[in-house]
This record gives C-alpha cells, sequence and structure tokens, in this order.
C-alpha cells in the first residue's frame, strides 16, 4: 500500500515537474519524454515491489517457507542473495516502464484533444483512460512476461537476452502475451478512473493549459495572488474564498485533459500585470501613500505563484490517486 502511494507520487510528480520544464509542455513529444521519465523514475520502487509480489503468488504452502508480507519477503531474499536479489530485474523493468509509461500519457493526451478545445466529457475521459493503460500494457507486455520470469527465479536465466530465446525456443512467441487479457481487464477499469479523477481535480482545481482561453488563465493567476494576500496584502477570508471558487466553477469546468503547462499567453499576462499596477497606483494616489511604501505586482510574482498553485494542485492528485487506488488494489 505504502508502495503504490509511493510509485503514484514519483509518477504524477515526474510527469509534471517535466512538462513543466520542457521547451515545449504542449507538444505529444514532450508527454511522451515526460511518461518515459516518470516511468524511468518509479522503476526503482516499483521493481522490488513486483518482485516480492511475484515471489509471494508462486509459493506454494507445502514445502517452502511463507512470508508474513512483501517486506518479509524482501528481508529474506536480502539475506539470501544480497541487493542483487533484491533489484533482480530492474533492468527489465526500466525497459518496460519508460515506453509503457511514455506510450500511457501520449495515448491519454492524444485521445482527449479536441480540436476546438472543447473539453472532453466525464465518459470519453473514462474511456480515453481505459485505452491509455491497455495500449500501455499492449506495447510493454513480453518484457513484463520476461521480467517475471526472471524474479521469480533469476538463476536459470543468464539476462534478459536469455530468458527471451529460451522462453521462445520453449513455448513460441505467442507465448509473450500469454495472461495480456488479464492484465488488461485490470488494467483497463483502474486508468480509467485514475486518469478521470486526475482530470477532474485539474479541472476543479484549475490548474490551467495555454489551450484554454488565455484571459481565463490571467485573471486566474491575478486572482489566486488577491486569495494568498499577494496583491491586497490582507488573506482573503475563508467564506469568500469558496464563494469565488464555486462561482468560478463554469471557467473551471472548460478545462480539460492534464492540462501541465506554464506557458501562459505572453500578451494576455503582460496586460494583467499593467491593469493590476495601475490599480494600484490609483489606490495609492487615493491613499496619498509614500512613495517608499508603493508595491508593484511583477512578472516573476505572477509566475512565481503560478508555480506554487501548480504544485499545490498536484500534491492534491497524488493524494487522491492514491486514495483511488488503494481503494481499487
Ligand atoms: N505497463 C505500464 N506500467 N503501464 C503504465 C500504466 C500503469 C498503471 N499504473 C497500471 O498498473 O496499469
Amino acid at each position: 500500500m505504502a508502495g503504490v502511494a509511493l510509485v503514484n507520487a514519483v509518477i504524477f510528480g515526474v510527469y509534471g515537474e517535466t512538462r513543466r520544464h520542457i521547451p515545449d509542455p504542449n507538444s505529444l513529444s514532450s508527454c511522451f519524454v515526460s511518461g518515459a521519465l516518470a516511468g524511468l523514475a518509479q522503476s526503482p520502487i516499483c521493481s522490488p515491489i513486483e518482485l516480492a509480489k511475484t515471489r509471494m503468488q508462486l509459493r506454494t504452502s507445502s514445502n517452502e517457507t511463507q512470508f508474513s508480507g512483501p517486506m518479509d519477503c524482501l528481508r529474506y531474499t536480502y539475506k539470501q542473495e544480497g541487493y542483487r536479489g533484491v533489484f533482480r530485474g530492474l533492468n527489465v523493468t526500466l525497459l518496460r516502464e519508460i515506453p509503457s509509461y511514455g506510450t500511457y500519457f501520449l495515448t491519454y493526451e492524444v485521445l482527449t484533444r479536441t480540436p476546438d478545445n472543447a473539453p472532453v466529457s466525464t465518459a470519453y475521459m473514462l474511456l480515453a483512460g481505459g485505452l491509455a493503460g491497455t495500449a500501455s500494457w499492449t506495447v510493454s507486455y513480453p518484457l513484463d512476461l520476461v521480467k517475471s520470469r526472471i524474479q521469480a527465479d533469476g538463476r536459470r536465466y543468464a539476462g534478459l537476452v536469455d530468458c527471451l530465446k529460451q522462453t521462445v525456443t520453449n513455448e513460441g512467441y505467442s507465448c509473450l502475451y500469454r495472461g495480456l487479457s488479464s492484465t488488461i481487464i485490470r488494467a483497463f477499469p483502474t486508468n480509467a478512473v485514475t486518469l478521470t479523477v486526475v482530470t477532474w481535480i485539474f479541472r476543479l482545481f484549475g490548474q490551467h493549459n495555454d489551450s484554454v482561453a488565455a484571459t481565463n488563465q490571467g485573471e486566474k493567476v491575478v486572482k489566486t495572488m488577491e486569495s494568498v494576500g499577494e496583491i491586497s496584502g490582507t488573506r482573503e477570508p475563508f467564506l469568500e474564498k469558496w464563494n469565488n471558487f464555486l462561482t468560478s466553477m463554469p471557467e473551471r469546468m472548460a478545462i480539460h485533459r492534464l492540462p501541465y503547462s506554464t506557458s501562459t499567453n505572453e500578451l494576455k499576462l503582460e496586460r494583467l500585470v499593467n491593469k493590476e499596477n495601475e490599480r494600484r497606483t490609483k489606490e495609492e494616489v487615493k491613499h496619498g501613500r509614500e512613495e517608499g511604501e508603493k508595491r508593484r505586482v511583477s512578472r516573476e510574482d505572477v509566475e512565481n505563484l503560478e508555480e506554487l498553485c501548480e504544485k499545490k494542485v498536484e500534491r492534491t492528485v497524488v493524494k487522491t490517486v492514491n486514495t483511488v487506488s488503494m481503494a481499487l488494489a
């Protein structure tokens, strides 16, 4: 359970962080690359977890010691085989996770892109999420099979290539896809729910994408700045914050896909910063403030704040996804 939580935190964390720092966050290749990096980052965590799962599943009660849980199994493996044993199959896990998470996020992005950026329906999101999971497992399944065999009994094989050779020679190519249907039966609903929930959180908590009406985006940034007291200098009372949240719901609902992106529409942002500064000047004239007391918003303020908001949203995403995956596990 803790492992699942960590894996999700790493996946969505790394995916978001990469897309934020990649030159063209909205291109399809950047979705693939960010997904691939997320897959790479989570492999060292998921590899020992899967090793424990595989070994526990293969234990037969009569002749072998039973493990009380995955940690017990890993401790035993460490005593018997050292770190090499615990991380057995990590290389194949990496080879499986890099393309599969790339495919996973790319498929979801491709399927939820609409020409006029109209939001997709929840039913469609569920379908896209399910298909993303299915596609990711289909491309990586033979490697998953090899990985499980190596993890179950590493001493039988000299490595990935040897395991592949032995498998194909003894059982034919078709065996590389053995068990794929059961995997998809699990992966379709799990990933349908996961990606839909993630998208909904982004919609509700308003992380915008540059394809969304740029005015909304800029205004949201200034609104957020107001709400955290950056602009007015005071903290907005909770009720007011909640009311603002509710009134902006229709606008928030207009966001779709996984909207990781910081590329705010430059012109609009500039305009908003100017507008806010004009407003401040007027206030200052009205209140006859001294030169030294004058405060101005800068582009950096807006950008820093935007990043801060994205991080907050991301933490919510991770928490919710963890809850969902635990409920489904
Ligand atoms: N083969 C993969 N790792 N695909 C990526 C999707 C993974 C997803 N968490 C699942 O378990 O279905």
